[in-house]
């Protein structure tokens, strides 16, 4: 059985993240902590981290700094499906990868690796396509791009070495929809990813956590799983 904390645990994604462990055979929730700290979470203060194997955070990006300043001499595995890091804050995650395995990704959607592969072998197929990454998101979520948009167009730059067209868009509560659409004259190729519940992230973090716990130190991402 594998221990698994939850920082983050009050928020959208972190209440499903502790939803399923309550339903998972392999897994069981070690200590759910929020930043308010609620009756059924602990602060990061009052958090010991002692019964834990791994953690799983989604929070923000300033609190995943004072997560990994608390871990400070553990080799503690955490599992970051926060995004939004500035560039300084990329960089001591990256620095973190030293002391413990580290595994950090924009999308833990089943399938988003795949999509993502698909997007950018039909780039390179249609040369000539002017390619436009697209986002839905929930209303209140910052409109600038995602962690998943900025990680699909910089791969997609990179690979055709033209700009790709960003259309970001807040409706409702959406749990997240990614498209890639590629516009090569006679035609217009469009992929979509449409999440219909963040139980679906909560999945791919906790199939995430349970395959890091007893790795080595280091930076890892959800690719590696189909790696392995
Ligand atoms: N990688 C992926 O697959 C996905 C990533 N995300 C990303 O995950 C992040 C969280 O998303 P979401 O669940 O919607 O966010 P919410 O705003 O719903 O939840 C944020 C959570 O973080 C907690 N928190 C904030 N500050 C602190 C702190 N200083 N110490 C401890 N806990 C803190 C909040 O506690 P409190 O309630 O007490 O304020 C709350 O539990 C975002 O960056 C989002 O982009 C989202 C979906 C999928
Ligand atoms: O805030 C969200 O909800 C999501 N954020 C992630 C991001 O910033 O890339 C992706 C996820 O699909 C949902």
């Amino acid at each position: 059985m594998t221990h698994i904390s939850v920082f983050g645990a009050t928020g959208k994604v972190g209440r499903e993240v502790c939803a399923l462990l309550t339903e998972t055979d392999q897994a069981t929730l070690a200590e759910a902590i929020s930043a308010s700290g609620t009756d059924t979470t602990l602060t990061l203060a009052e958090a010991d981290f002692t019964g834990t194997d791994v953690v799983i955070d989604f929070s923000t990006p300033d609190a995943v700094m004072t997560l990994l300043d608390h871990l400070q001499g553990t080799s503690l595995p955490v599992i970051i499906g926060t995004t939004g890091f500035s560039a300084a804050q990329t960089a001591r995650l990256h620095a973190e990868a030293d002391h413990r395995a580290l595994l950090i990704g924009a999308n833990f959607t089943k399938g988003f690796e795949a999509f993502a592969a698909a997007a950018l072998a039909l780039s390179k197929a249609l040369p000539e396509a002017a390619i436009t990454v697209g986002e839905v998101y929930k209303a209140d979520k910052k409109m600038a791009a995602s962690g998943t948009t900025k990680r699909l167009s910089a791969e997609l730059a990179e690979i055709t070495g033209k700009e790709i067209d960003l259309d970001i868009q807040r409706i409702g509560d959406t749990a997240g929809i990614t498209t890639v659409v590629l516009d090569y004259k006679i035609a217009t190729l469009r992929l979509e990813l449409n999440v219909r519940t963040r139980a679906a992230y909560a999945a791919g973090a906790v199939e995430a956590a349970l395959w890091l716990v007893g790795r080595a130190n280091g930076l890892y991402a959800p690719k590696d799983l189909l790696a392995s």
